[in-house]
């Protein structure tokens, strides 16, 4: 044995046999990967998967053979995935197999060959054509007759640079509703789960509130306050103002003559001049008021009006539209710097929002009875009373907020807004919101609670309230669409429930706060270890620090307001799970 030669320990023939078997095993593997990124070829390695394959394919008649086979199992499949009218299942080609693309003139000559050339072209031939320029991206719906496909084909172009996971949802929604009115490019769809609060008693009617988020116990929260005011008899609501504004910004030679303006617009037979131009572009739209400020050589012109059941931004940005060149016919020397100049003051904080008010004006009042404040809310009149006035009054005015007097209008805003299709970005100041509590009744042992929220921006026609799931939620409300016999009162209504459901929320919120429950309840329905266990369970292999606080335990009580008479400190005792304890 000692004669042999030796690699490693092992005897030569050994070895030998070895180094043959991991050559195999390696050809073997190094097969399997072409295969696999032949099939893949719009997938991660966006140059050379499809150029690789056009090139292929410059051998036409290998093609041929190739494709020949390849389409009828790509139509079977293709029946199945798309809503394609019978006419074009005929001809329609999908991409699975690379080896069947058509060389890129080819393709052309089919696409340009009548109004349905497209409908003969594979998946990977469109975008061979989109890569080539021939075929806009952004028009894939359209050139393509089917909306799915459209989204498909998209979703397979950016598969090339990014990863698009089939956890994407796309299938099974009503494309239509969404092209040329809520979104481009379009690659799929969110789920965002829709919870419900209610029943909201809110001026006499019951109302089961559709809410959007991904927020756990801010639905459990809402319901709470629901039930709370419904025991105290219900919510009051009174809408007070009602107007869309849009503020343009013109300039002037000087500022003389930018005054000169300002004071025409404020002669009343200018403003019906204005209104009549304004009033003529819509059949809801009607101009109200033209409130003006100059800046120096600057004109801010700030244009309201009613708009009906719809929010209104687009029809009293084209009623301005309008209007402004009445005024230009006047003042040829005035320069048009931009529709919106800021002054309106739309997806932005602002104080004039919140002074003047933008959309709708809503104010919601209830009572709620000592013993609900007790037995649902679990604290006291006394300390919710008090705390909204350390909390929400002093301390929204230390942190110079404005417009942002309450505890949490915003989440029950973006929950609804999401829920019945309004603009998400308007949630900044439709959460503009003053929160007021005061002890009631004889000896005070209720509470008032009021929410004041001067600029809520919605409306139950136009937007994403066309959406099927939106209009749905709208639908839940009795709010879908336009009030027929009284325009504008669908929107009214629905901003008065968003101001209702934002003071059954501030209710809850407040009394959980009071009442130190807080952490308990985000702990118990607003924490998952769906996608961070792994990483938990690593930095605790990485750490082995068994001292510290695992990430994920619950504490099963949390006793708050331990108050140290003497020193006033206020201390939080988390009473944490044994096994918690143990590590
Ligand atoms: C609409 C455009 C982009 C057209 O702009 P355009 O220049 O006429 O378009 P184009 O056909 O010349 O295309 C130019 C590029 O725009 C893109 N593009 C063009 N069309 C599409 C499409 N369908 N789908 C996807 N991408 C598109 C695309 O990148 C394209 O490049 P290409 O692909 O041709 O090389 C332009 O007029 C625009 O940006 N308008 C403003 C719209 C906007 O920003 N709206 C936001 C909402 S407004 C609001 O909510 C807030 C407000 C206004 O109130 C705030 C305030 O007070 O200021
Ligand atoms: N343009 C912009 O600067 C901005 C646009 N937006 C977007 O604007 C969209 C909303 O614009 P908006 O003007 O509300 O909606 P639309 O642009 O959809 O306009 C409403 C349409 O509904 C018609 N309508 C039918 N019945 C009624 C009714 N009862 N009350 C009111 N209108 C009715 C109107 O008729 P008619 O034609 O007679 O007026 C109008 O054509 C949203 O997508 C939002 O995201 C948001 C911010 C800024």
């Amino acid at each position: 044995m000692g004669s042999f030669p030796f690699i490693d320990g092992f005897p030569i023939v050994t070895s030998l046999t070895l180094v043959v078997g991991l050559v195999i095993i390696y050809l073997l593997l190094d097969g399997r990967r072409n295969q696999s990124s032949n099939r893949n070829q719009l997938g991660a390695s966006p140059d050379s998967s499809h150029c690789e394959c056009y090139k292929d394919n410059n051998d036409v008649s290998s093609s041929l053979e190739l494709r020949k086979s390849s389409v009828d199992s790509q139509d079977a499949s293709s029946k199945s995935s798309h809503n394609i009218s019978d006419e074009s299942e005929a001809v329609l080609r999908t991409s699975d197999d690379s080896s069947s693309l058509r060389p890129l003139p080819e393709c052309l000559k089919i696409y340009k060959s009548s109004r349905d050339g497209c409908l003969a072209l594979s998946d990977d031939e469109i975008i061979s054509l989109v890569d080539a320029n021939h075929i806009q991206a952004r028009n894939l719906e359209k050139e393509l007759k089917n909306f799915e496909r459209g989204v498909v084909v998209r979703r397979k172009l950016i598969q090339r640079h990014t990863h698009v996971s089939e956890e994407l949802s796309y299938k099974s929604y009503d494309y239509s509703k969404v092209f040329g009115a809520c979104c481009e490019n379009v690659i799929g769809f969110v789920g965002v789960p829709i919870g419900v609060a209610g029943p909201l008693l809110m001026d006499g009617q019951e109302y089961q509130v559709p809410m959007a988020t991904t927020e756990g116990c801010l639905v459990a929260s809402t319901n709470r306050g629901c039930r709370a005011t419904y025991l105290g008899g219900g919510i009051r609501t009174r809408v007070v103002f009602d107007a869309m504004t849009r503020g343009p910004v013109v300039r002037f030679p000087s500022a003389i003559r930018a005054t000169e303006a300002l004071k025409w617009l404020e002669n009343s037979m200018n403003f019906m001049k204005l209104k009549r131009e304004f009033d003529a572009s819509s059949r809801f739209a009607r101009l109200l008021s033209v409130q003006s400020r100059v800046a120096g050589r600057f004109l801010f012109i700030r244009f309201s009006a009613k708009t009906g059941d719809a929010m209104g931004m687009n029809m009293v940005s084209k009623g301005t539209e309008l209007a402004l060149k009445i005024l230009h016919a006047d003042f040829q020397d005035m320069e048009i710097l931009s529709l919106s100049g800021n002054y309106c003051t739309d997806k932005k904080p602002a104080a004039l929002n919140w002074l003047d008010g933008r959309g709708k004006s809503v104010i919601s009042e209830s009572i709620i009875p000592s013993s609900v404040v007790q037995k649902v809310l679990k604290t006291s009149v006394t300390a919710i009373v008090e705390l909204n006035i350390a909390k929400n009054l002093v301390g929204s005015a230390m942190a110079g907020s404005i417009g942002g007097f309450n505890a949490h209008a915003s989440n029950v805003v973006s929950a609804i807004f999401i829920a019945t299709g309004q603009d998400p970005a308007q949630n900044v100041c439709s959460s503009n919101c003053i929160t007021l509590m005061e002890p009631w009744g004889d000896n005070g042992q209720d509470l008032y609670i009021s929410c004041t929220m001067p600029s809520v921006e919605v409306g139950t026609v136009g937007g994403g309230t066309i959406l099927s799931s939106q209009a749905a939620c709208l639908k839940m409300l009795g709010l879908s669409g336009p009030n027929l016999s009284q325009p504008g009162h669908n929107a009214r209504t629905l901003a008065s429930v968003v101001c209702a459901t934002v003071l059954a929320g501030e209710l809850s919120l407040m009394a959980a706060l009071a009442g130190g429950h807080l952490v308990t309840s985000h702990l118990k329905y607003n924490r998952s270890d769906s996608n961070i266990a792994a990483s938990v369970a690593s930095h605790q292999q990485r750490s082995s620090l068994q001292t510290s606080l695992p990430n994920l335990c619950v504490p099963s009580k949390v006793q708050h307001k331990h108050v140290d008479d003497e020193q006033k400190i206020t201390m939080n005792v988390i009473d944490l799970p044994t096994e918690c304890k143990q590590s």
